[in-house]
């Protein structure tokens, strides 16, 4: 197949969404139009400078922009805009399951509560469920640059809405910021029933990698790209099978790879890991769920075989019922 032919099936398949922040899917034109809406001054004349912004340096100095981004969130009807633009996208790429990630935090922090953004979120994911049959679920992720007595009040609001979420995840600035912070917080989200993801391994170091493993006890990590640094981790990773959520597009414009060429996805997953393609931040980063298995058949020698095994992985890797995955898995047999 050529690498137009390899793009066109892997945009037909049905997929899975496993790292994708709600936040960093705000596109620009939304950005532009809520700060409108609520009469906020933006740095940006006009959409072109918001995408020049879009240069980044490392994981900190996208933060400083998105954090900011965030900031035009205000109401009920801006979070459900904001997640009903994303799950148009998920029909456009066939992304028919997405795991999707909101930080709390990022909202409370300005006076915006669970009561605000939840109603909003669920709305567009209801809508979406009707519509076209969208299947989706929440990750409460904290930010770790903050303390972990702000998780765990993040945790304690959470609770009238726990019902809507599946997960809790751990997000924002990696180094100093190991995940042994969060020990206490993510034992009490074990005890309340919720499953558990992390960053680990993005810019931090293979050991943050093994904290997220031992003292989180996650059921995935979140890039983990850096694992590959540590033999008797990647041993490790082979034998669980704990899924790595690699998002190329992030990894390039965030240089943690100075380009797609050195992206290590393929070596891991022939070295047998349960590797993902995600979007992360797709309004940031470049592009959706398709573009990033766009970028890696551009600038990588990937066959059609390993392609089908990242799209397998992430319907093995989800939160989804044992059910559903067999449903899906045999419909992609026939693709
Ligand atoms: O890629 C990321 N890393 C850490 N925190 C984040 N918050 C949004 N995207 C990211
Ligand atoms: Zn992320």
């Amino acid at each position: 197949m050529t690498k137009d032919e390899l793009k066109h099936w892997v945009a037909s398949l049905p997929k899975v969404e496993l790292h994708l922040h709600i936040e960093g899917s705000l596109e620009p034109d939304l950005m532009m139009a809520l700060a409108e809406k609520h009469q906020l001054e933006l740095p940006y004349a006009n959409i072109e400078e918001v995408k020049n912004a879009y240069d980044f340096e490392d994981l900190q100095s996208f933060l400083d922009i998105y954090y900011f981004g965030a900031s035009v969130l205000k109401d009920e009807d801006d979070f459900y805009q904001l997640m009903w633009s994303y799950l148009l996208t998920c029909k456009e790429d066939n992304v028919v399951h997405a795991e999707i990630m909101f930080d709390p935090q990022t909202h409370t922090e300005r006076g915006i509560g669970f009561d605000v953004f939840m109603p909003g979120f669920k709305r567009a994911m209801q809508q979406a469920q009707q519509e076209w049959g969208q299947s989706c679920l929440l990750i409460m992720s904290f930010l770790r640059h903050l303390t972990e007595q702000s998780a765990i009040e993040t945790l304690q609001a959470s609770t009238p809405y726990l019902n809507d979420i599946t997960a809790v995840g751990l997000d924002s600035g990696e180094l100093g910021n190991p995940p042994e912070k969060f020990t206490k917080v993510f034992k009490m989200a074990k005890e309340l029933g919720l499953k558990r993801v992390a960053h680990a391994g993005e810019e931090g170091p293979p050991d943050y990698v093994w904290g997220a493993l031992k003292a989180l006890d996650v059921h995935r990590i979140d890039h983990g790209v850096r694992s590959i640094e540590d033999p008797v981790l990647i041993a490790f990773l082979i034998d669980s099978q704990h899924p790595l959520t690699v998002c190329p597009l992030s990894n390039t414009k965030l240089k943690v790879f100075k380009h797609m060429q050195h992206h290590n996805v393929l070596q891991l997953l022939d070295l047998g890991l349960m590797a993902t393609i995600n979007a992360d931040d797709p309004s940031y980063f470049g592009g959706y769920l398709n573009d990033n298995y766009f970028a890696i058949i551009d600038h990588l020698p990937i066959e059609k075989h390993q392609l089908e095994q990242l799209v397998k992985n992430s319907f093995n890797a989800s939160f989804m019922s044992e059910e559903h995955k067999l449903k899906w898995l045999e419909k992609l047999s026939t693709y």
